[in-house]
């Protein structure tokens, strides 16, 4: 069973659709990465999954429920949300932020010292920042609290909206491994929103390429190089769809071979 299902969902904001007529299927233990230009419905698309957007026609049905069932505070417990500008709460420390939904299930109090420090190892946290307020950290620091306080409830379902788009590089290259990692450990279910191929291609299990509210692609990074579906995906990775494969040592080995055998190597896109 799917643990997010879109059907036909249909999204306008008032002029024309945002989404026209969405299907997609997310099976537990994806790390969907979300991928496609400004404006593209991304970000609609992630929001209608936690209730913070309405949509119009079709159906979504999470963990095999339709939306419309769902208490909605319920479901929101159920799902972890990490957005860029994180929204710590100022007034509260690293430890207080991470555990603020068990503090909200009444769970009691060394079990969420507990959880908090397990899951500032789990991020790369010292510990020693657990008294720390938001306001003495970096950026970087910032987004692991972000991803800490997502984890705390241990919900099913991720939904990362650019989560990293506005650290440094060296720290994005970071936390995209500790992520990664995170993911192989917990095993939950992922949609991560950016508009980087290199990202997308480096975390996705599988990669759903959006264009003008449909999608045009959904694969594996690897597919989507060697077999795009049409000309728009073509395009839209063109190189730097390629080269991101070609960052991971393993596909990267798998490439050379591809590329030694003729029955696929038309398949490659050209590098000019
Ligand atoms: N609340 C809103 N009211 C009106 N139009 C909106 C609203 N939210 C989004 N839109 C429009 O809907 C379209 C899709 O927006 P969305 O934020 O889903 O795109 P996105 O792919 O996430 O973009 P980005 O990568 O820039 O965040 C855009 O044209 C945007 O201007």
């Amino acid at each position: 069973m799917a643990v997010i299902e879109f059907q036909k969902v249909t999204k306008s904001y008032g002029e024309g659709d945002v989404l026209k007529g969405l299907d997609l299927q997310v099976e537990k233990g994806e790390f969907i990465t979300l991928l496609g230009e400004s404006g593209c419905g991304k970000t609609t698309l992630l929001k209608i999954i936690n209730g913070m957007i309405p949509f119009d026609t079709g159906y979504v049905k999470i963990g095999g429920k339709l939306l419309s069932e769902w208490n909605i505070v319920e479901l929101r417990r159920q799902i972890g949300y990490v957005i860029q500008h994180i929204g710590l709460f100022p007034h509260m420390t690293v430890a207080e932020n991470i555990a603020y939904v068990l503090s909200l299930q009444k769970s009691p109090k060394t079990l969420q010292q507990q959880k908090a420090e397990m899951l500032m190892d789990l991020v790369g946290l010292p510990r020693e920042f657990m008294p720390r307020y938001p306001r003495e950290l970096s950026g970087g620091q910032k987004q692991r609290v972000g991803v800490a306080r997502a984890l705390a409830a241990e919900p099913e379902i991720i939904l990362m909206d650019e989560p990293f788009g506005a650290v440094d590089e060296r720290t994005r290259n970071q936390l995209q491994e500790e992520m990664g990692a995170i993911h192989r450990q917990m095993n939950n279910t992922i949609l991560f929103v950016t508009h980087d191929i290199q990202e997308a291609m480096k975390l996705g299990t599988r990669v759903v390429l959006m264009n003008q509210g449909v999608i045009e692609q959904t694969g594996t990074p690897r597919e989507l190089v060697l077999k795009p579906a049409n000309d728009f995906v073509r395009r839209f990775l063109g190189n730097k769809g390629y080269l991101a494969l070609l960052d991971d040592d393993h596909v990267s080995r798998m490439y050379e071979e591809a590329l030694k055998s003729e029955a696929i190597t038309e398949e490659i896109p050209a590098l000019n």
